[in-house]
């Protein structure tokens, strides 16, 4: 694959909800093994942005290229099967299954000849994944709801990057987390750069988005403020681009 087409490419995007004007003429261009940031205060329009690329809603007007291909998703799923993966706040685990039984969550691997879920295969390929991506666990039989906090973000991120062959997008992925755990999150996020991932990621931390991004994007009342690469932003500057005070 040619590295310098855009994995994900949104122009002009319009959502309305009746009279409200969620999103309005936004576009962004995504590239394989880039993190994105995507700023704003609440009610910026980010989670009704990344429900657009993830295919719960359907943009009013507007553009969604993947790889250079219009695409247009009748719903999460058809996303899914695209590529798109997304990690929200409240994760979607089920707390009382095992983590190879979440990690394959709707995706179960079975066995001939009568189809029974193939469960060793499954605990062994999640215990694979969670180690290549250092995720901490007791073992792939552990059962969601004995793990922390981080240690299920990291199954969550883990179970998307694992399916997801084009984009991650990750709604603030470390929010109900300790500082501890937070760090071992954002060194995992860090590293689904090498696996040529792109990445979105919505963060009220400056702090993280900062550290994790490569550019990042500011969005203030469904109006896309303005794009900066990290290394050469100012934070007093992106604060003001989202609050609009200067
Ligand atoms: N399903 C909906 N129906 C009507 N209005 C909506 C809907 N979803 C979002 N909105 C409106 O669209 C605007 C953007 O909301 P959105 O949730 O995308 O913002 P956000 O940046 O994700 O905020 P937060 O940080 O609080 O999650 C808000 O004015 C919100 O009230």
């Amino acid at each position: 694959m040619n590295s310098e087409l855009n994995v994900l490419s949104l122009k002009n995007i319009h959502k309305a909800f009746g009279g409200i004007v969620a999103i309005q003429d936004f576009s962004l261009d995504l590239k394989a093994g880039e993190i994105v940031a995507l700023v704003g205060d609440n009610g910026a329009g980010k989670s009704t942005l990344i429900k657009i690329i993830s295919g719960v809603y359907t943009p009013t007007s507007g553009e969604i290229k993947l790889d250079g291909q219009e695409a247009s998703f009748s719903d999460a799923s058809a996303a899914r099967s695209n590529g798109i993966e997304v990690v929200y706040q409240d994760l979607a685990l089920a707390d009382e299954q095992p983590v190879f039984m979440n990690m394959f969550l709707g995706r179960e691997l079975t066995k001939p000849p009568f189809g029974l879920l193939d469960k060793a295969r499954m605990r062994r390929e999640s215990q694979e994944l969670v180690d290549d991506l250092d995720v901490r666990i007791p073992s792939a039989s552990s059962t969601i709801s004995d793990l922390s906090g981080g240690q299920r973000q990291g199954i969550a991120i883990a179970r998307a990057t694992h399916w997801a062959s084009k984009l991650v997008l990750l709604d603030e992925p470390t929010a109900a987390l300790g500082v501890a755990e937070t760090g071992k999150v954002e060194d995992l996020i860090a590293s689904l750069k090498e696996k040529n991932l792109a990445i979105l990621i919505i963060s009220h931390s400056l702090d993280q988005v900062f550290k994790l991004s490569d550019r990042i994007c500011v969005l203030r009342r469904g109006e896309q403020i303005g794009i900066r690469e990290t290394a050469k932003a100012d934070k007093n500057e992106i604060v003001s681009m989202i609050t609009g005070v200067a």
